[in-house]
């Protein structure tokens, strides 16, 4: 089994400041500043844990290279692209539309970096180069559409590689799989319509965006029935979220057969993440993967690329990162310290209110043609 890996110290270097991510320091308001949600730490701390467990020597290192303008415009707006390039020039760069996503001067090259890693990730996958890959690049991208960044997102990283493999190399259908704890608005919304790209997202029920990803949100025109959404209760801890691969995702990827699985793989639907309140662990997203790469292996010649999203607890990340890429490579278990805590907690089992959400969604992948 061979996994690419593409990580680069720029992503590190994409500067949110210290609006913790929700407002401008305001002392009147009582907001002091505060680093960012989305910093470089968590990322960079998964990073080391993979050099430091020795998995990074049983990985095929890839490098990024940057997505071109061209590339970025197949999801965003002309309009939208003009204004990050612009406010990425400043001293103090800009924000992608929200408020909450700032990026510092060169943000635009750094986003483009991020967009373009998961280009080199997927043709790395497709060119049979690897059998999978996981590119550990930042700023994420789930969230944002055409228009706006939104979320900590710049560019659709995953949508604008899914239109460069579909439009540049010819791609037909294409399954993306999304486990980052907000729902995945973003490439949902570019491939809405669309009957050749599945969107799956299983996320915590109305976390972020406000209102976003009910499940009954499936998809419009050809592509009616090609969006499943599993807005899963708070709470839910690896039993739930295992039924869930077992009962919607696998029977749709059996169902869809796409030639190539992307995976939006954010980590804070951890026990230990701030900004969520769900309970996996590294079991969980172990067996996750476990699960994705029996079907990749039954459908698509094992085909998969996984594209960093979301996760903020500095001390879990690295744990749940490193079980998803020793499991994508075939390596044995480095260990993790804080599963004995986690793994504890009351509630892993699945729950009744937990499994009657699945079990609806699970009734709509009988419509995937
Ligand atoms: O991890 C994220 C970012 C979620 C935050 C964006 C604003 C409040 C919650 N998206 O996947
Ligand atoms: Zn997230």
């Amino acid at each position: 089994m061979t996994t690419g890996y593409l990580y680069h110290e720029l992503f590190g270097w994409h500067d949110t400041g210290t609006n913790a991510g929700l407002a401008p320091s305001d002392p009147a308001a009582g907001l002091q500043p505060f680093v960012h949600f989305e910093n470089a730490e968590t990322k960079r701390r998964l990073h080391e844990l993979i050099v430091v467990s020795g998995l990074i020597d049983k990985l095929e290192r890839i490098r990024p290279v940057s997505a071109t303008e061209e590339q970025i415009l197949r999801v965003h707006t002309p309009e939208y692209l003009e204004r990050i390039k612009t406010e990425s020039a400043l001293p103090k760069g800009g924000d992608a539309g929200d408020g909450l996503s700032p990026f510092g001067r060169g943000g635009y090259e750094i986003a483009a970096l991020a967009a373009g890693g998961v280009i080199t990730a997927v043709e790395a996958v497709l060119n049979g180069t690897v059998d999978n890959a996981y590119a550990l690049v930042r700023p994420p991208g789930h969230h944002a559409v055409a228009s706006s960044g939104m979320g900590f997102c710049i560019f659709g990283n995953l949508a604008i590689a899914a239109k460069h493999a579909r439009e540049a190399l010819g791609v037909g259908r294409i399954a993306i799989l999304d486990w980052d704890v907000h729902h995945g608005n973003g490439t949902q919304s570019v491939f809405y319509d669309d009957p050749d790209v599945l969107t799956v997202s299983l996320h915590q029920d109305n976390v972020f965006p406000p209102n976003s990803g009910a499940a009954l949100e499936r998809g419009e025109g050809e592509g009616s029935g090609y969006a499943l959404n599993v807005p899963l209760p708070p709470g839910t801890g690896d039993q739930g979220y295992l039924y869930a691969m077992d009962s919607v995702v696998v029977p749709a990827l059996r169902r869809f057969r796409p030639e190539i699985i992307l995976v939006a793989s954010g980590f804070d639907a951890s026990a230990m993440d701030p900004l969520s309140r769900q309970m996996v662990t590294s079991t969980g997203y172990r067996e996750m993967t476990r699960r994705l790469m029996d079907v990749a292996d039954e459908v698509c010649g094992g085909r998969i690329a996984v594209s960093h999203e979301g996760g903020y607890s500095p001390v879990y990340v690295p744990f749940c990162g490193l079980a998803v890429m020793e499991t994508l490579s075939g390596q044995p278990a480095f260990g993790d310290p804080v599963l004995p805590i986690v793994s504890g907690f009351a509630g892993h089992d699945l729950q009744a209110h937990q499994k009657q959400v699945i079990d609806e969604v699970a009734g709509f992948v009988a419509d995937i043609a």
